[in-house]
């Protein structure tokens, strides 16, 4: 490995050719894109975006160019598929202006900020971040990112044609620990898929275990189930993935259980991120991404009137967790604020 360097902005990296993504890191992603480096809409929109770039791409060829930038160069295309709903104009037209000051190819942008908004989370992994993407060749073709409605088996098909495993394809869903819908019911933009949004922790995977008993606005909507909690979403996807046989001890495996989370989804990341990219010729930048703050205490619980009782599981062969109640009348989650 090469030996150390000191950037002139006084950063410290393994590969001088990463010193200038310093100052892109600090003063065009955290201080301006992420608003000081928050874990809000924009970090949440970021690491969506790392997702349905790198998913257009197929083990078999004939899709797109996998994690090369195209969602955000050929943004006019990928944003008319009905999958890419919910950032077509805010966020893309947040990033954009910021991706062009930056001087990166819009691949490695996309997945810098992917890795450096996923920072900002607390509990979340240190993602690694590789530089050299070229720049795109063409829009992937639509149809490539799965929908909430989708049945669990063409989920599994579509994760398993761009390289991914059941298992992987949940550990990727632990992004949902930090995410909200915009699109799902338009009429309660920003409804959050767990308790804790601003917070990668496992509540999510124990959150969509639990018996669905409300729609937090005029649902039911396309690709929308019953929800726990009065302010949550919950995908018909998450929903299905949670109970499916193939799926469910992969699911029911993240409940309470933030090491094993964090280096499983830090992992499938490591792979999402370079997909259809020949790494060879990539140089590691992984010591620009900052590293995102510890969970005090990483143990979750019941959201407050939740119990034991309301879970709905399958996966015999696992034994639940042992999990406390939190104190307090059943909750409302606020929705996480616009950009
Ligand atoms: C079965 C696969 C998946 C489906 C069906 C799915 C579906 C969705 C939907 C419908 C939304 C809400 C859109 C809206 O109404 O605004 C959403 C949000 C989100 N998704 Fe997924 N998703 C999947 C996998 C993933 C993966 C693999 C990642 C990242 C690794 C990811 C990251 C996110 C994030 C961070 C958000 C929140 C965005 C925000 O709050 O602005 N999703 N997803
Ligand atoms: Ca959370």
């Amino acid at each position: 490995a090469p030996a150390a360097v000191t950037c002139p902005t006084g950063q410290v990296t393994g590969n001088a050719a990463c010193c200038a993504l310093f100052p892109i890191v600090d003063n065009l992603l955290q201080a301006q894109l992420f608003d000081g480096g928050e874990c809000g809409e924009e970090a949440h929109s970021a690491l969506r975006l790392s997702f349905h770039d790198a998913i257009g791409f197929s083990l078999q060829g004939g899709l797109g160019g996998g994690a090369d930038g195209s969602i955000l160069a050929f943004n006019q295309t990928e944003t008319a598929f009905s999958a890419n709903a919910g950032y077509n104009l805010p966020y893309l037209d947040e990033q954009f202006p910021i991706f062009l000051q930056s001087g990166l190819s819009a691949g490695d942008f996309v997945h810098l900020a992917a890795a450096v908004g996923t920072s900002n989370c607390p509990g979340a992994p240190r993602l690694k971040f590789f530089l050299g993407r070229p720049p795109p060749v063409a829009p992937a073709p639509d149809n490539t990112v799965p929908k909430p409605e989708d049945t669990v088996d063409s989920i599994l098909a579509r994760f398993a044609d761009a390289g991914f495993s059941p298992e992987e394809a949940i550990a990727l869903l632990s992004s949902h620990t930090v995410a909200a819908a915009d699109v799902i019911d338009v009429t309660i933009p920003g409804t959050p898929f767990d308790t804790t949004p601003f917070t990668f922790d496992t509540q999510v995977f124990l959150e969509v275990l639990l018996k669905g008993t409300l729609f937090p606005g005029t649902g039911p909507h396309v690709g929308e189930v019953l929800s726990p909690i009065f302010g949550e979403m919950r995908l018909q996807s998450d929903f299905a993935l949670a109970r499916d046989d193939r799926t469910a001890c992969f699911w029911q495996d993240m409940v309470n259980n933030q090491e094993h989370m964090m280096s499983a989804f830090a992992t499938v990341m490591a792979k999402l991120q370079v997909l259809g990219q020949d790494t060879t010729q990539l140089i590691d930048c992984s010591d620009v991404v900052p590293v995102p703050q510890v969970l005090a205490n990483p143990n979750i619980e019941f959201p407050p009137t939740f119990g034991t009782a309301d879970l709905e599981l399958n996966c015999p062969s696992l034994t639940f967790p042992s999990l406390a109640t939190a104190a307090g009348p059943a909750p409302t989650v606020l929705p996480v604020p616009g950009s």
